[in-house]
C-alpha cells in the first residue's frame, strides 16, 4: 500500500505507519544482540523500580533513559543497514559513519549507567 495515495484515509495511514514502526522494533529485537541486552537491562531496571520502589521523579528519569537508549539503538541499527546497503566494500567513510553512531549509543549508555547508579544509591546509601 502506498501511504502517499490520497485515497488512503488518515487513520489507515496512521495505523499503517504504526505497524511499520512496530515491525522495525521487533525485527531489531530479533536480530541485534546489543538491542536485546538493552531490553533485558531495561526490564531488570523496571522490576527493581517496582521493588524499591522508585519515586515518581525517579520513574520519569529512568523511563526517559530507557526510551532514549532503545530509540538511539534503533537509529544506530538503521544507520548500519543504510551503510551496508550503500556499500559492501571496506571504506573509511562507512567506518566513520558506523563508529560515530556507535559512539552516540556508547555516550548515552555510559550516562544512563551513571544516572541509574545515582538513583540506586539513593535507596541503598553507602
Ligand atoms: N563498509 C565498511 N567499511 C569499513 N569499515 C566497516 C564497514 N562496515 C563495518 N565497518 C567497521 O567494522 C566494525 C564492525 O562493524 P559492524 O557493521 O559489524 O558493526 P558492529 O560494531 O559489529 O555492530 P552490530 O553488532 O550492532 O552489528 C566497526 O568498527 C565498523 O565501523
Amino acid at each position: 500500500m502506498d501511504l502517499k495515495d490520497p485515497k488512503v484515509s488518515e487513520w489507515k495511514r496512521f495505523y499503517k505507519s504504526f505497524t511499520y514502526a512496530w515491525s522495525g522494533i521487533i525485527r531489531t529485537c530479533q536480530t541485534e544482540r546489543n538491542f536485546q541486552i538493552h531490553v533485558s537491562i531495561s526490564i531488570v531496571m523496571i522490576i527493581v523500580g517496582f521493588l524499591l520502589p522508585f519515586t515518581v521523579f525517579e520513574w520519569i528519569v529512568v523511563l526517559f533513559l530507557i526510551g532514549g537508549m532503545l530509540a538511539l539503538e534503533l537509529m544506530n541499527t538503521a544507520l548500519e543497514h543504510v551503510v551496508d546497503l550503500v556499500t559492501d566494500d571496506v571504506m573509511p567513510l562507512a567506518k566513520a559513519a558506523k563508529d560515530a553512531a556507535a559512539g552516540a549509543v556508547f555516550v548515552y549508555a555510559i550516562l544512563s549507567v551513571i544516572i541509574g547508579l545515582i538513583i540506586l544509591f539513593q535507596h541503598f546509601p553507602l
